[in-house]
């Protein structure tokens, strides 16, 4: 009989996290060894004898719990948001001290919106204009979401490297808000409605066209195959990887 990889969830109770333990208990080589809800001790997940833990939590304890997981000597898959290029530097230099310790920070884990983010990285390069638009369910805590965040990076980047300038945009005067959040030049815009669960369209534009390339995921279903991916591969990658683009071969 071959191994299980025991796996412990924090944020079980979450939206997330009720997904993350159907998915694990459904898998035949994943064994669910914890469950952790809010009040219960991060410190003594490694002690349940888990091998890896996936954190979908709040932004205010990720940090806080992925450093616990890696002074046990816990993996770390971790799809909550909200991270800083601080708190992650922090992690980064926690796990100097632990070779071999994996940590996994992935703003999401839909193949289709990891695909939608490389896309929109490939094609920046050739556009003038670019917009990102993120709409998402109410109850959602942060804005703009991760995803958009970490979409308009990489499109700052790809324009950073081709040499463009910035987007033109000839406004001088404007309500609060009204042309989104600044991400390194990039402009986000969030959407809260009810009925969304977590969508993203970008926008590029050149004169006389535009690409729009968006990604849908209607059910929380969409982001397990990714989840279950981290899990299974994480022991081949040590240190901190920002993004789950890494994990996969696309080329
Ligand atoms: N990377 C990805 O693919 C995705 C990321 N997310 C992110 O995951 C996070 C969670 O999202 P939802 O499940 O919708 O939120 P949620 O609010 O439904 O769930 C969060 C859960 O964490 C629990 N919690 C709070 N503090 C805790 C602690 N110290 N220890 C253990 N549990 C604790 C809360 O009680 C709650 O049950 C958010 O940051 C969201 O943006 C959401 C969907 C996909
Ligand atoms: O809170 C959510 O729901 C989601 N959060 C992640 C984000 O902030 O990007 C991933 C996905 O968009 C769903």
């Amino acid at each position: 009989m071959s191994e299980t990889i025991p796996v412990a969830v924090l944020g079980a109770a979450g939206r997330m996290g009720r997904t993350v333990v159907d998915a694990v208990e459904a898998s035949a080589d994943l064994e669910l060894v914890a469950a952790l809800e809010h009040g219960d001790d991060v410190d003594a997940v490694g002690a349940t004898g888990a091998q890896v833990a996936i954190d979908f939590t709040v932004p205010a304890v990720a940090e806080a719990n992925v450093r616990s997981l890696v002074a046990q000597g816990v993996h770390a898959v971790v799809g909550t948001t909200g991270w800083t290029a601080e708190s992650l530097a922090r992690v980064e230099a926690d796990l100097v001290g632990r070779p071999g310790v994996g940590v996994l920070v992935a703003p999401n884990f839909a193949l289709g919106a990891v695909l939608a983010m490389a896309f929109a990285a490939r094609a920046a390069r050739w556009f003038e204009s670019v917009e990102v638009v993120e709409l998402h369910h109410p109850d959602k805590a942060d804005a703009p979401s991760g995803t958009a965040r970490h979409t308009a990076q990489a499109i700052a980047a790809a324009r950073r490297e081709a040499g463009l300038g910035p987007v033109p945009d000839a406004t001088t005067t404007a309500l609060d808000g009204a042309r989104g959040a600044d991400v390194e030049g990039v402009r986000v815009h969030a959407v809260r409605l009810r009925g969304l669960v977590a969508h993203e369209e970008i926008l590029l534009g050149n004169a006389g066209e535009q690409l729009t390339i968006r990604h849908d995921s209607f059910d929380r279903v969409s982001f397990m195959p990714g989840v279950l991916h981290a899990v299974r591969q994480i022991g081949s990658h040590p240190g901190l990887t920002v993004g789950l683009e890494h994990y996969l071969d696309l080329g």
